[in-house]
């Protein structure tokens, strides 16, 4: 069996009282891209700020690597080689994309933006070439907010990449995007996945059937059902899941 890049034990948390996540154990194989999926509510986000550090468990414990990371901070985890990508829009609008790279480069992604050019200048082919990598070589120069969405988007992943996670986690990828930056997100993760395990977050199952190599199915906070794609998509009790959601949803 191939070695876990992260794990969860009986990991659980609760807000005030309700169980948003409920004793998942998970199990992400080295090398794996591995979807979490759901009905709405079903706790996804969640156990995705869990296993980040942007939320401590109520119980349970988390590994990467086998080494215990349980409550520690978001910087700390990225540190030991976990990574999420970047909500743009909390970033600086005004900045081009090549200088977001850079400050991420730098390590400094979010508050020193103070940075001194010169010292930013020393990531500069970095940057670039990451861009590259996420189809935004001919955007360098642009500012964040001239992007169109699935542009920000992908900035977003190059940001993440900048910290050449092992384990990188990816929160609702595709969401959003019309059918074209969807294609382009897919070939996207599947050429950054190399060398590295995928996390992700994410309700477009084609997406999910084009990419993931696991998929776990939360339901009330619950593990349903874990396997691999084509299985878990024609289990009885993930087709309920969903058509509850459906018959909410009416
Ligand atoms: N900060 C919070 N305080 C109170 N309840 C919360 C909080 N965050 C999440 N919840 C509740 O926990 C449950 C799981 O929410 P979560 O956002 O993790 O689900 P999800 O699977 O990501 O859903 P979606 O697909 O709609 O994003 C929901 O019932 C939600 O209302």
């Amino acid at each position: 069996m191939a070695h876990s890049a992260l794990t969860a034990r009986a990991l659980t948390r609760d807000f005030r009282g309700f169980r948003a996540v409920d004793a998942v154990d998970l199990d992400v194989a080295d090398g794996s891209v591995h979807a979490l999926v759901g009905p709405n509510g079903a706790g996804k986000t969640t156990l995705f700020n869990l296993l980040t550090g942007f939320l401590r468990p109520t119980a349970g414990r988390i590994e990467v690597g086998g080494r215990d990371i349980t409550g520690l901070a978001p910087e700390k985890i990225a540190r030991l080689g976990v990574a999420r990508s970047f909500q743009i829009t909390s970033l600086f609008s005004q900045l081009t994309c090549r200088e977001h790279v850079e400050l991420a480069l730098a390590g400094d992604l979010g508050w020193k933006f103070w940075r001194s050019d010169k010292l930013l200048h020393r990531h500069r082919d970095r940057a670039l070439e990451l861009l590259g990598q996420v189809g935004l070589a001919g955007h360098a120069e642009s500012t964040a907010d001239s992007l169109a969405y699935g542009r920000k988007r992908a900035l977003e992943l190059a940001l993440a990449l900048a910290l050449d996670p092992k384990v990188l986690l990816l929160d609702e990828p595709t969401a959003g995007m019309g059918v074209e930056d969807v294609d382009r997100t897919v070939e996207l993760i599947g050429r950054v996945r190399d060398g590295r395990t995928v996390v992700m977050v994410e309700h477009n199952m084609s997406v999910v059937g084009a990419l993931a190599d696991r998929v776990t199915v939360l339901q009330a906070g619950k593990v349903l059902v874990e396997g691999a794609y084509a299985q878990v998509r024609d289990d009885e009790r993930v087709i309920s899941a969903y058509l509850g959601e459906a018959h909410v949803a009416d």
